[in-house]
């Protein structure tokens, strides 16, 4: 029973009602904060909270959340935002809200035309607004179940990667603090270009050998990405990096790697964009991502093959051969 000596749970806004902003109000919820998630439109807010449940996420009740469209209402003494709204979105959505408190990013991506990572994003609208990005192996849907789940909570700001570690972790949701925000906001974005090269590899039943080998190789150009940007190696083998590449690469309820798994099977770019469900942010990435590491003098052989798949200037098979054909160098 609550004792009067119980402190008030702290507020927390969770800004965007996708599967994985809701999942991480539940969570928040589960940690013992005071949850609010702010939903795009008035009808979703309203359905949302008329239904008790969010069709993103299958079977998961939405009893305990503040379910508002009032931004001011939804940050109003909260003590962290979390961001999770899909990257291409996250600029025109911090537009409209009202100032907020430190932020968690969730969103993985790097912004068309902008390039920018998501810490970047915010930068433009809080130059100074403590930030730390959230990034792990972690299909929403588990998370929303409570199942057992990692990820990784990386900071320049010492105190808000433990605050947010504290306030939205629990013995099932193991959230460890890093301090290579760069490095995980680049394995977050490339590896959602690489869940899709995984994807078109299946879907043109290359075999599981051509996966692993794929991934393997695209886990090198992401490390080189992530140091010639000023991140740290040992991100890439870290949870945001081999860890969100075994699951995305791996596991259908990836919308990735469905996408990928379309375009193996014959799709066109467009046909397979179409019948994606969600946002399957690879797609925007992938170009975004390849220019901004040639900026940085970095070749991505991967993702740049799913570059030109995308934009329909090479087929699964004619990328697949381009691939095999590079020039050997040492591993
Ligand atoms: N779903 C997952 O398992 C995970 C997703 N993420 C990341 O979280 C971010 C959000 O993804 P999900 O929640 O899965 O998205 P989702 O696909 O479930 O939902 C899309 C969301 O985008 C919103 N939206 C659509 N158009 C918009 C606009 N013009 N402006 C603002 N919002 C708009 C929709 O209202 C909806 O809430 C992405 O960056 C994704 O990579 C990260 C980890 C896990
Ligand atoms: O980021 C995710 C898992 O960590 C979700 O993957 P998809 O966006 O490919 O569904």
């Amino acid at each position: 029973m609550k004792s009067a000596a119980d402190p008030a749970p702290r507020r927390l806004a969770v800004i965007g009602a996708g599967a994985w902003g809701t999942a991480l109000a539940l969570q928040a919820l589960r940690a013992g904060n005071d949850v609010a998630l702010w939903v795009r439109t008035a009808e979703g807010a309203a359905r949302l909270q008329g239904e008790n449940r969010n069709p993103r996420l299958p079977g998961a009740a939405l009893t305990g959340l503040r379910i508002t469209h009032a931004a001011e209402d939804a940050l109003a003494g909260a003590t962290i935002a979390v961001l999770a709204v899909p990257l291409q979105h996250l600029r025109a959505t911090l537009g409209a809200l009202p100032p907020l408190p430190p932020a968690v990013l969730v969103s993985k991506g790097v912004e068309t035309g902008t390039l920018c990572l998501p810490i970047e994003v915010l930068r433009a609208r809080a130059p100074t607004l403590p930030a730390a990005v959230l990034s792990g192996p972690n299909f929403a849907h588990e998370v929303a179940a409570g199942l057992p789940a990692a990820a990784v909570v990386a900071s320049d700001d010492a105190g808000l990667r433990a605050e947010a570690c504290e306030r939205l972790g629990t013995g099932a949701f193991r959230l460890y603090p890093g301090s290579d925000p760069t490095g995980v906001q680049l394995c977050g974005a490339a590896k959602n270009v690489v869940a899709i090269a995984a994807g078109a590899a299946m879907g043109a039943g290359l075999g599981e050998n051509a996966r692993a080998a794929l991934v393997s190789r695209a886990l090198a150009e992401i490390a080189r990405l992530v140091a010639a940007l000023g991140g740290r190696v040992e991100t890439a083998s870290g949870l945001s990096g081999l860890g969100d590449l075994l699951l995305t690469c791996t596991g259908t309820s990836s919308r990735n790697f469905r996408l990928g798994h379309a375009l193996g099977q014959g799709s066109t770019p467009a046909e397979a964009l179409a019948a994606s469900s969600g946002v399957a942010e690879g797609a925007a990435t992938a170009p975004a991502l390849v220019a901004r590491a040639r900026a940085a003098g970095v070749e991505l052989p991967v993702c740049e093959a799913v570059v030109a798949v995308l934009a329909g200037a090479l087929s699964v098979p004619a990328a697949v051969t381009r691939l095999l054909e590079r020039p050997r160098r040492e591993e």
